[in-house]
């Protein structure tokens, strides 16, 4: 697990280095702008020849002659704050490395903060400086004769939309020639906190550096997309205690494997007993696929409570899983008057109805822990605070974009808002805000899985970059990740944990079992994702 930063946090951190006297602002932006170069060579092999004053750069021996020794050209694009100070870094050290180096500004150079106008100055004795404005991207197009581009316009201080096409540095390039695109930061148009597009547009990045952690923006709403790939770079601040503002979300990594793992000695009900109630005729499968799931990710037992008009159909399919009837309210008070059923999921195919009349039931007692999905949430559309007035802090609410909308209509469109002004609200205000108000953790699914408590804490766990999982845009899937989620409630791991440790996995899943994955796949490849985490 690792922090995801605000703009607001980083400078936070930043100040308190500087303060501490530990490091300057200038060390901080040669650390940066160095950090970018190295990060531009490990991407681009081919790039990292060329001569450094002080000795030449190893050229790969996988690089073949004529492109290696041919002149590298960059352009860098400085903006008027610190992220264009970057960019001049960038650049002088590009020109010692012996690229040809073209440098413009957008803005005032006699307006720059301190530290970039050190190094501004410190280019200004190795290279010219053009204006950049709108005229150059539609004038001589520079970037479309060069080998890379540096975006260096603005990072975290960006605060209104882009007044630049910058969808140009996208453009086609000349013909026979292509050109890489780095970000500085972030690329500029996309907000820090949010990852949405500030306005009109953004840089399309290939490789987007940043520095000390990730910024929210890199993983949420359309960062992944502009930021082509994404490599930290330590640039040696130490990790600070909270400073002010909100608590910093988390990045969910693997999860640990003690956690998952099973004690010698334990027998069933150790693992608890996880009850998944079903809908009616023809409507099993979800809930069905939930139970695999539950199973699979380790609950000791699992029931499917089942309408009686369908008990021979759910009980041609399965095996391990258990039965039972549960027609009306009154059966499921029965049921979950045995205590060693410590976790219920309703939702996956459970028709608005029945969930109006079971889910009340579920929530009475306050020690079971209780996973509402789909029907379980639409149900309660017409009055969410009926829903929230029943909810505990043992209840995981997992809705996707719609189910959102339709429990918290508020929260859903001020996201829906476009964002015109950063820092812009994000998808991790909104599921913070949403948990807040029903009193329970809400997992508001997407590529950009995001959990949050009542109380702030914040994690994401998105299939992007390296995890990305297309192939888990599929029927079923959902109510696979409910059933996960109470499989590890029922074994007792806490909601927040179990929540952020089953989306982990149910890409986990997705990505071990690769295309062609159907919902029935998940849970399959639970084994296999196990054991490739040392379980
Ligand atoms: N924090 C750290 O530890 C480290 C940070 N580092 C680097 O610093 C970067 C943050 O620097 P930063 O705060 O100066 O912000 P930055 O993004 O350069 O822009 C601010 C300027 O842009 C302006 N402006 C904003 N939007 C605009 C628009 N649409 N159109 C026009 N102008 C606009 C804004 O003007 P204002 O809003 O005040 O009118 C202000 O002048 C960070 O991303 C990283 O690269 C590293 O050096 C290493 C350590
Ligand atoms: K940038």
């Amino acid at each position: 697990m690792t922090e995801v930063l605000t703009a607001e946090q980083m400078r936070a951190i930043e100040q308190a280095a500087i303060k501490s006297g530990a490091v300057s602002g200038l060390e901080l932006m040669e650390r940066a702008g160095r950090g970018v170069v190295e990060a531009i060579c490990d991407k681009w092999p081919e790039f990292s020849v060329g001569s450094v004053a002080g000795g030449a750069a190893p050229r790969p021996a996988a690089v073949p002659r004529d492109i290696s020794e041919k002149l590298k050209r960059a352009a860098v694009l400085c903006g008027p704050g610190n992220n264009g100070g970057d960019g001049f870094v960038v650049a002088r050290l590009l020109k010692e490395r012996g690229w040809a180096v073209k440098v413009f500004l957008y803005g005032d150079a006699a307006k720059l903060p301190a530290d970039a106008k050190v190094n501004y100055q410190r280019w200004c004795e190795l290279g010219a400086v053009q204006a950049l404005s709108t005229v150059t991207f539609e004038g001589d197009q520079i970037w479309l004769l060069t080998d890379l581009v540096v975006d260096a316009l603005f990072g975290t201080g960006l605060t209104r939309a882009v007044d630049l096409p910058l969808v140009a540095l996208d453009a086609e390039p000349a013909v026979g020639h292509t050109h890489q695109v780095v970000a500085i930061d972030l690329p500029s148009g996309l907000c820090s906190d949010s990852g949405r597009v500030i306005g009109e547009g953004a840089v399309q990045a290939d490789l987007t550096v940043t520095f000390h952690r990730r910024k929210c923006g890199h993983v949420l709403a359309d960062g992944p997309e502009y930021c082509g790939s994404v490599v930290i770079k330590d640039i040696g601040l130490a990790p600070t205690a909270e400073v002010g503002g909100q608590s910093r979300p988390v990045w969910r990594d693997a999860p640990d494997a003690g956690v998952l793992a099973k004690g010698q000695g334990a027998h069933k009900f150790t693992h608890g007993h996880a009850l998944i109630l079903s809908g009616g005729a023809g409507r099993t499968g979800a809930a069905r696929l939930a139970a695999r799931g539950a199973l699979r990710i380790g609950a000791g037992l699992v029931t499917l409570g089942v309408p009686p008009s369908v008990q021979m159909e759910v009980a041609c399919q399965i095996t391990a899983l258990m039965l039972q009837r549960v027609g009306e309210a009154g059966a499921l008070r029965e049921i979950l008057s045995d205590d060693r059923i410590n976790a219920v999921c309703l939702g996956p195919g459970l028709g608005q109805e029945r969930a109006r009349e079971l889910v009340p039931i579920a929530l009475q007692n306050h020690e079971r822990a209780v996973v509402l999905d789909a029907d379980a949430l639409s149900a309660f559309g017409d009055d969410p605070q009926a829903l929230f007035d029943m909810l505990h802090n043992k209840c995981v609410l997992t809705p996707h974009g719609g189910e959102f909308a339709r429990l918290f209509p508020d929260i859903a469109q001020r996201l829906a808002e476009p964002a015109l002004c950063g820092p812009a609200y994000s998808k991790l205000d909104a599921t913070r805000e949403a948990a807040r108000r029903a009193g329970a953790t809400v997992l508001f699914k997407g590529a950009d899985t995001v959990i949050a408590e009542p109380d702030g804490a914040c994690s994401v766990s998105a299939a992007i970059y390296d995890r990305s999982a297309p192939w888990l845009a599929t029927a079923g899937a959902g109510d696979v990740l409910a059933g996960f989620i109470t499989g590890l409630l029922a074994r007792g791991v806490a909601p927040h944990e179990a929540a952020a440790t089953a989306a982990w996995l149910h890409v986990g899943c997705a990505r071990s079992f690769g295309a062609g994955l159907i919902a029935e796949d998940l849970p399959e490849q639970l084994p296999k994702v196990f054991s490739d985490l040392g379980i």
